[in-house]
């Protein structure tokens, strides 16, 4: 597989909480690649956490230095790169994830919100009814994700493990779909 791959990075996409953290590290250790989360990384520049960047200098600046931190990381090779749950809002965006496979982590709504109920580290969700901001950023971010060239379906009880485990056993075809399209 590894040589199949030929070193291209693998960019999960996904809502908060559908795994792209969690499933990214296990991706890396089984490709023998390395792995990196852009929330980690933008936290680590800016030496504040993601909710502390969010309330001081507002979504916007966090969205342009989101896309740089993309900007930078397309150059690298051999990455599985966990991204940002908002990563896909901006159309430059695209253009560098499309460097390598875009994964989607398709986790139903209600699972989402029982992962993420107790936490507080999402600004975003830092709302009256967070089932009902997820369900709607949802909604608003679907066509966008959906853009992915693999969708993985996850129901609630699937384990990490299996997740990348599917995740592995469908890229063959995505790399066929791609050298098709070169033919
Ligand atoms: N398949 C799974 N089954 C059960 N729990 C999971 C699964 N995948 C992730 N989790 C749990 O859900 C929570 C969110 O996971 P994770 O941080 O990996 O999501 P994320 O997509 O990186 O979110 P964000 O976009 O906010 O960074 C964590 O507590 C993690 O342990
Ligand atoms: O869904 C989103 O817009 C976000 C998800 C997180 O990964 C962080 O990037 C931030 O909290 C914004
Ligand atoms: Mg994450």
């Amino acid at each position: 597989m590894q040589e199949r791959l030929q070193s291209i990075n693998l960019y999960l996409i996904g809502m908060m909480g559908s795994g792209k953290t969690t499933i990214g590290q296990i991706l890396a250790k089984q490709l023998d690649y390395r792995f990196i989360d852009t929330d980690e990384l933008i936290s680590k520049v800016a030496n504040q956490s993601i909710a502390e960047i969010f309330a001081t200098e507002g979504e916007e600046a966090f969205r342009d230095i989101e896309s740089q931190v993309l900007s930078q990381l397309c150059a690298y090779q051999k990455f599985v790169i966990s991204t940002g749950g908002g990563i896909i809002l901006k159309k430059m965006n695209w253009s560098y994830l499309r460097h390598g496979i875009i994964i989607w982590l398709n986790v139903p709504v209600e699972e989402l919100y029982n992962r993420l109920k107790e936490d507080t580290t999402r600004p975003l969700l830092q709302h009256p009814d967070p089932l009902q901001q997820l369900q709607t950023l949802l909604e608003k971010r679907k066509s966008l994700y959906a853009q992915a060239d693999l969708e993985i379906m996850i129901n609630s009880g699937d384990t990490p493990e299996e997740i990348s485990n599917q995740i592995l056993q469908k890229i063959p075809s995505i790399l066929k779909k791609q050298s098709d399209s070169l033919n």
